[in-house]
């Protein structure tokens, strides 16, 4: 049996075509440009080799009026143009492209031309803003024009028309306006301009507009010092407003830094410069080059779910997707940034793309490359990095803490941390770099500020030994060493940990002793606080200090009040085991050791005294303030 063709209902494809595939109506611009700049490459393409083309290089161009009376919007070109038996083909048959087959049919010789169809559809999107398009056209070569006249649903017409020159001339006749779509506002010289430097302003081709500017001109009427009283009149001049050559793709030699700055601050909306650009032009697997900016501040909403992440995608300088998500890295959202290939699978619309293996392959290219230009900066420019670390350092933590530390190899070396010694922030590098030998752990301490930690009792006895401490004031902070485990080698410690790696044997057993001695009078100060501790122990950390409030098990006081702050009613689980911690030397303690078995009742008031005091120095606060100085009072009297 033979075999039958599918026969397609155009008029239902038309509206689907129209009504479906895109999201934004003003992309209709894009598509008809886009087509008048492949009609251009086209008869470029053959002024090579045939001189009756008669147009230099610079004499193509694509002009684009607005005509208010008559609600029209018009593009034309002096490309190649179109026969009836083409206009029938491309403009009568859906998906079918007339620039994918000249695209073929060139074959390898494609260095001159950069062909932005392929899908045979774009053409149409104008149906979602016009009720009535109109098409002139004379192709290259020929005498006769033809006109192509469609109001989208009932068909087209073809008739045979006058032109002077080869070339199209599309002519959008608007729909009229209605509830929540304005289409007359596409007439608006300041949205044609806007639309077209958002999508076309990269079309290698010239785009040519009316632009409104103004002038001072003289009057009739005259001034009292006799001058002639002058006036402001707006007048049109036609301007070209795309910028066509991008500057990610002229040469590193071409462009200054000054000028990618600029273009940086322009393009994204900053004040400030920032302070790296990352310039690649990538060829292999995928060909494609980017042009990427290290902000120096946060935008003001960027640790908000507002902020949009992602880096503008082009292709073959059309600008695709404005915030392409898919080619950054979650922990480098910050980065801002254009990425340009001919070598995406685009779906239709140009608004999706159907694969994400080129996508996959550029972003673990991308995010090679911004780690390396931070570690640059931060090995050459410390000043530089530390002002971009106070903006975006917690997006490289939180980037470590994330997806169970997967990334906590690549940003490791990217974070920094406050320095008891240095006073600045350092690399965890830096600090195992100045460990002295002896020294076992990298140690930190976690609190609200720097000048609280500095003053921190259990810290005492490692800055005694002059090792280094990290000061940890984020909240993430703990949860980042947490991740980390180790760096270099080094395990992390807190100074609130049981085993510092200090003590000799002897000291160990000295406090073991110590403690069996003092059970009784230990096990006194926990009952006697009434389950608000989980131990009472002597501490071998302790110096100067007679007290601290440390905490056992998985929860930290720092972890207890961070999930207090997120956690919601959840938080009531999420308490720190809290231990009080005694200096046995310190005559405080020896004070209520004496008291104990002659007067519970003081000594009771000694130990709540003691856990009072460790709490404020803990930074934890009093469960109950007006009680602890009554209680100071009461032993005063
Ligand atoms: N201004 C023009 N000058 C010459 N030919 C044109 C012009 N506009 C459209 N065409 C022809 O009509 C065809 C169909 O255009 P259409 O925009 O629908 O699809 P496309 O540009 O080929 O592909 P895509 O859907 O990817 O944009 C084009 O391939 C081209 O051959």
């Amino acid at each position: 049996m033979a075999k039958k063709q599918f026969k397609s209902e155009s008029k239902r494809l038309l509206d689907l075509m129209v009504n479906s595939i895109y999201t934004h109506k003003e992309i209709f611009l894009r598509e008809i440009i886009s087509n008048a700049s492949d009609a251009i490459d086209k008869l470029c393409y053959i002024s090579l080799t045939d001189d009756k083309v008669g147009l230099n290089r610079d004499d193509f161009k694509i002009t684009v009026t607005a005509d208010k009376e008559n609600r029209t919007i018009t593009v034309s070109d002096n490309g190649i143009g179109m026969t009836a038996e083409e206009l029938e083909q491309n403009l009568g048959v859906i998906a079918k492209s007339g620039s994918l087959q000249f695209k073929k049919d060139i074959g390898d010789k494609k260095e001159d031309v950069d062909i932005i169809g392929q899908f045979g559809v774009g053409f149409y999107s104008a149906f979602m803003v016009a009720s009535k398009v109109t098409v002139v056209t004379r192709a290259y070569g020929q005498e006769e024009a033809n006109m192509w006249v469609s109001t989208g649903s009932d068909g087209y017409t073809i008739t045979p028309c006058e032109k002077d020159s080869a070339g199209t001339e599309i002519i959008i006749a608007l729909k009229e306006d209605e509830e929540g779509e304005s289409y007359g506002e596409f007439l608006e010289e300041h949205e044609l301009h806007r639309i077209i430097k958002k999508y076309s302003d990269y079309i290698r081709w010239p785009i040519v507009m009316d632009v409104t500017k103004s002038r001072q001109v003289e009057t009739d009427e005259t001034d009292k010092d006799g001058s002639k009283k002058k006036t402001w009149e707006d007048y049109t001049e036609k301007e070209v407003v795309n910028s066509r050559v991008p500057i990610w793709q002229r040469s590193r030699s071409e462009v200054s830094d000054e000028e990618c700055m600029q273009f940086y601050k322009e393009k994204f909306f900053d004040m400030e410069d920032p302070v790296s650009v990352i310039r690649i032009s990538a060829e292999g697997a995928v060909t494609y080059k980017a042009m990427l900016f290290i902000p120096a501040k946060a935008p003001y909403d960027y640790y908000t779910r507002e902020y949009k992440s992602g880096l503008q995608l082009y292709t073959s300088g059309v600008m695709i997707m404005e915030t392409c998500a898919d080619l950054l890295p979650e922990h480098f959202r910050f980065v801002r940034g254009i990425v340009d290939s001919q070598d995406l699978s685009l779906n239709i619309s140009r608004e999706m793309l159907q694969h994400d293996r080129q996508l996959k392959v550029i972003e673990t290219n991308l995010e090679k490359k911004i780690k390396a230009e931070l570690k640059r900066l931060l090995e050459n420019d410390y000043d530089k990095y530390a002002a971009f670390y106070k903006s975006f350092g917690l997006q490289l933590k939180y980037g470590i803490v994330n997806g169970y530390g997967a990334n906590r190899d690549l940003l490791s070396d990217l974070i920094m941390f406050y320095s008891s010694k240095a006073e600045k922030l350092i690399t965890l590098a830096d600090y195992v770099k100045n460990m002295p030998e002896d020294q076992k752990y990298i140690y930190y301490a976690c609190g609200e500020s720097v000048q609280k930690l500095d003053k921190l009792p259990q810290a005492e006895n490692v800055r005694e030994k002059g090792y280094e401490i990290l000061y940890l004031t984020d909240d993430v902070d703990e949860f980042v060493v947490k991740t980390l485990i180790r760096f270099e080698e080094k395990e992390f410690r807190s100074v609130n940990d049981d085993d510092l790696g200090l003590e000799t044997e002897e000291e160990k057993k000295e406090t073991e002793k110590l403690e069996t001695e003092n059970k009784d009078v230990l096990d006194f100060i926990k009952e006697s606080l009434g389950g608000k501790i989980a131990a009472a122990k002597l501490s071998h950390k302790l110096k100067s200090h007679p007290v601290c409030l440390t905490a056992q098990g998985g929860i930290s006081l720092e972890m207890e009040r961070y999930f207090a702050a997120t956690q919601g009613d959840m938080a009531e689980h999420m308490k720190a085991e809290r231990v009080l911690e005694l200096n046995a030397g310190h005559p405080v303690f020896q004070a209520l050791k004496s008291t104990f078995p002659t007067d519970k009742e003081k000594a009771a008031k000694y130990a709540e005294l003691l856990y009072g005091q460790a709490q404020l120095i803990a930074g934890v606060s009093l469960d109950d303030p007006a009680h602890f100085a009554e209680l100071v009072s009461s032993l005063m009297i």
